[in-house]
Order: C-alpha cells, then structure tokens, then sequence
C-alpha cells in the first residue's frame, strides 16, 4: 500500500481562501449531530448556500442528509472487523484510518469543487475518541485546516445534562477536543424543544451556581467535579455556545452567527499559527499517514496468521478491498 503524492490543486501551502466553511460535527453518540447537520442542509440551502456532506462514521445505519462522500462507500468496517479480529469501536477505528491514510482524495475533490462550495459539513463517529484520539482525527484535523477555514461544532444533548456530574463530564470531553484540534469551536447544546439550556449558560457562567448544584451530589466524583469547576472558567472563555434544537430548527440563527464569529477567529488566531506552521504539520501528517499504512500492513499480516483455516481469497478479498479503494462523491443536487 502506498502513500499517494499531494495532488497540486490541493497544495497545503497554498492561501487559504475564506470559503468553503468546514464545520467537523462532533459528539457523543445521540447527541444529534446527524439531524442537526439535515437541519442545517436544509437551512443552508434554503438560503441558496451550496453545502457539501462528508460522512465519517462506518457504521451508522441511516442518514438523515443527502451525502457527497461517504466513508461506507470505501471500507465495510464489519468486514474489517472480522478479519482483524476487532469489536466494533475497534472496527470503527481501523476502517476511519484506512479511510484517513487517502484522505488526500478528499481535499482533491474538495479542491475541484471548493469555489463553488458555502460550506462543508462534516460528520464524525458518535464515539467520540474515536475521532479525538485516534490517528485519523488528527490526519483529518490538520489536512482540512490547512486548506479552509475549519471550525469544530460539539453537539450536546442538552437533557443528559440535567446533572451537574454529567454536564461537566461532557464539558471535561469538550475540553480535550479542544485542546486536541487547537480549532474554534461551538458548543451547541441540543435538544432545546425537550428542555431549555439556560441553566447550561448559568453553570458555565457562574462556578459558585455549579458548585451549588454539586453540592447537592455527595459522591467522590461531585467533589472532584467542584474543584475542577473553577479551572473550567479559563475554558469556557475560549468558546461560544448556542442552543439548538435540530428538531424544531430553533436556535439555528444564533449557531450561524456563531459560526461568523469563529471564522472570524479562525483567520485572526489560527492563520497566522498556521502560516508558521503548516510545513511542520504538513509533515506531521504525512508521517502519521505512512505509520498507518505501515499499521495496517502489520495488522493485515497478522490476520492472515490468524486466519489460516479461512478461505485464502477471502482474505485477499479483503486485502484488495481496503489496499485499492477509491474515495468517490455522490453528485450535488
Ligand atoms: N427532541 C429532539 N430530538 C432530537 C433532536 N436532535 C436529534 N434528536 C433525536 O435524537 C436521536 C439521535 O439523533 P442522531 O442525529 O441520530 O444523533 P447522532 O449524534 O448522529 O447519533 P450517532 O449516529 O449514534 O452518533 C434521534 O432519535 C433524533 O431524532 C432535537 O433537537 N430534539
């Protein structure tokens, strides 16, 4: 397996242009990151914006949103599971970096279609470390931000955080993305038709009202949550957050100018970051790809030990598939 060369159309030293948009929608399972993206599709281009879908999670059954590039089209992670030998998030990491090793077929067709692209929304694996943590995210990462302005949405469901423990467990992941991509970032708090995020704002505004709340849990972890609540602070400065429902649409309004507001951000902090850095991340990246090619090829010999009593074509089957895929797009509307 080779590691493809830069397609000149998508030089990463190049000037990053002000548009296309890219908004990677991250979040835990549930939180409604794939009905929030149909939610913006279809606000988007009711106001004749052209947006362009990328779905990064093998294994999701049905999207609610029409999808340009589809990383189920390229590798069947149930089939990458059983012949690895993985559980399924295991599945789901490998299939998200063999898709991340060619990547760059992504910026090239990202690259033709760019000038006539608003925005380019992005979804990402429920299981959120997945993304977060794994080679791929930061392959994904660094590629797309060196190429537009690439801004990270961190969908929450605003009812499962009724608890102060949990709100700043979701708040603590938030934190490490954040810290993890270097992005702007958005934090939309979901599902406001089933419950009003105020009391969020209230939280994230005022740590003694945290504390209170906490005070009212007796566990270790309620404890560790209200010292840890004051350091937040410092955190929650560096973001903007929104309420959202994707459901009835409310809220919509608030997270576009919000997406203003980090482009804004985006072009002021991170170009001039990126403009010293992108021949290091550059590299970065190209490393990270090559250590996964040569994982993969450390993994596909070890399925083939482990796989002595299968079919041999079966596993050349397999080994072709995910050698010699091609990332394709479903046509715009
Ligand atoms: N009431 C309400 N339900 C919502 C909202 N957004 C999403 N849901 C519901 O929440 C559930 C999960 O939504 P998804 O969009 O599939 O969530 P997801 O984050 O993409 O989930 P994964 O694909 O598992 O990562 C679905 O039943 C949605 O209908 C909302 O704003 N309000």
């Amino acid at each position: 397996m080779e590691v493809e060369s830069v397609d000149p159309g998508t030089d990463p030293l190049r000037s990053i242009p002000k548009s296309p948009v890219v908004v990677l929608m991250i979040g835990m399972a549930g939180s409604g990151k794939s009905t929030f993206m149909h939610r913006m599709v279809v606000r988007l281009q009711s106001k004749q914006k052209k947006v362009y879908t990328v779905n990064l999670d093998p294994a999701v059954r049905n999207l609610a949103y029409p999808v340009n590039i589809d990383i189920r089209d390229t590798v069947n992670y149930k089939e990458v599971m059983k012949h690895f030998g993985l559980g399924p998030n295991g599945g789901i990491m490998t299939a998200l970096n063999l898709f991340a090793t060619k990547f760059d077929q992504v910026l090239s067709i990202l690259g033709r279609r760019a000038e006539s692209l608003d925005y380019v929304l992005i979804d990402t694996p429920g299981q959120i470390e997945v993304f977060n943590w794994s080679a791929s995210g930061q392959i994904v990462c660094d590629a797309l931000a060196v190429s537009y302005p690439t801004l990270v949405c961190y969908v929450v469901d605003t009812a499962r955080c009724v608890k102060p423990v949990t709100f700043m467990s979701n708040m603590l992941y938030a934190c490490s993305i954040l810290y993890k991509t270097k992005l702007p970032f958005i934090i939309a708090f979901n599902k406001i038709d089933v419950i009003p995020h105020d009391f969020l704002k209230e939280w994230m505004e005022d740590f003694e009202k945290l504390g209170d709340a906490l005070s009212r849990e007796t566990s270790y972890v309620a404890s560790l949550a209200r010292s840890m609540s004051l350091a937040m602070e410092e955190f929650y400065s560096n973001l903007r957050s929104v309420g959202v429902s994707a459901v009835t649409g409310a809220g919509c309004e608030d997270f576009e100018k919000a997406m203003v507001e980090a482009c804004k951000e985006f072009e002021e902090s991170y170009v001039p970051f990126l403009l010293e850095q992108r021949r290091d991340l550059e590299a970065k990246r190209r490393a990270a790809v090559e250590e996964q090619v040569k994982s993969f090829e450390r993994g596909l010999d070890r399925a083939k030990r482990g796989h002595q009593e299968l079919e041999s074509e079966d596993v050349l089957q397999l080994e072709e598939d995910v050698r010699n895929f091609s990332i394709g797009e479903h046509e715009m509307d």
